[in-house]
C-alpha cells in the first residue's frame, strides 16, 4: 500500500467528531434561520472545501434561499497559499440588491474569503456575509470579518469534512490533524 493510503498513516488527532460537526451544523442553522428570515438570500458553496458543510448547513435553514457555486482556488494541491486567487468557475447567479451568505469550510489566511466578499460586494449585493465551520485566526493576514463560524481552530493542518491535502481525505467524517511528518514529506520532495 501506497504511502497515505491508509488513513492512520497521516492523521495525528482528531479535532471534532461527527457529532461535534453536526452540534455546530445545528447552531449555526439556528442563528442563520434568524438573521435570514423573509430575506431569500443566495447562498454561495466555494468549491470545492465547503460542500459537505454546504449540504449538511443548509438543510438545518429553515429559511427559502437560493444556492449558487464559485470554484476559487490559492492552494492548488498543496498546503501553502500561493498568495493568488483563481476563479475557476465563476458564480451564475446574479447577485446585484441581493443578500448573499458565502459559505467556506475554513477561513485561514482569509484570503479566498477577502477576495470572494470584496467580488460579490462590487457586483452590487445588498449585503455580504460569509459562514465558516473553521476559523483560523491564528494565520490571518487579510482583515476579513467571518460573520458565523463554527470552532475556532489553531495553526495546524486539518483534514476532512471537505477540507484536503493534495486534493485528498476529504470523504473523512471527521476533521482531523495532519501529522507534521506528512507535510515535511510532502515540502522535502
Ligand atoms: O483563508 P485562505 O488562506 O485563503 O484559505 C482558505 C481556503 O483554502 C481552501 O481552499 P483551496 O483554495 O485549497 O481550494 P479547495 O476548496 O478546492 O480545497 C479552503 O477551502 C478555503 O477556501
Ligand atoms: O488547514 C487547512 N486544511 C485544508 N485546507 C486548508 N486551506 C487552508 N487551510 C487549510
Ligand atoms: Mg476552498
Amino acid at each position: 500500500m501506497a504511502d497515505g493510503d491508509n488513513i492512520n498513516d497521516i492523521i495525528d488527532h482528531k479535532l471534532f467528531t461527527e457529532e461535534d460537526i453536526h452540534n455546530m451544523c445545528v447552531r449555526l442553522g439556528k442563528e442563520l434561520t434568524k438573521d435570514y428570515a423573509c430575506k431569500k438570500p443566495i447562498v454561495v458553496g466555494a468549491l470545492k472545501g465547503a460542500v459537505y458543510f454546504l449540504t449538511d448547513l443548509t438543510r438545518q435553514m429553515d429559511v427559502a434561499h437560493q444556492l449558487d457555486f464559485i470554484d476559487v482556488s490559492s492552494y492548488g494541491d498543496g498546503f501553502e497559499s500561493s498568495g493568488k486567487i483563481k476563479v475557476i468557475t465563476d458564480l451564475s447567479a446574479d447577485v446585484k440588491d441581493r443578500d448573499v451568505l458565502i459559505v467556506e469550510d475554513i477561513v485561514d489566511t482569509g484570503l479566498t474569503m477577502k477576495y470572494m466578499k470584496d467580488m460579490i460586494h462590487e457586483r452590487g449585493a445588498n449585503s455580504v456575509k460569509c459562514c465558516a465551520l473553521l476559523n483560523k485566526e491564528a494565520r490571518r493576514s487579510k482583515d476579513v470579518t467571518v460573520d458565523y463560524y463554527g470552532s475556532k481552530v489553531g495553526d495546524e493542518f486539518v483534514v476532512g469534512y471537505g477540507l484536503d491535502f493534495l486534493n485528498m481525505y476529504r470523504n473523512l467524517q471527521y476533521i482531523g490533524v495532519l501529522k507534521s511528518e506528512v507535510i515535511q514529506k510532502y515540502v522535502n520532495k
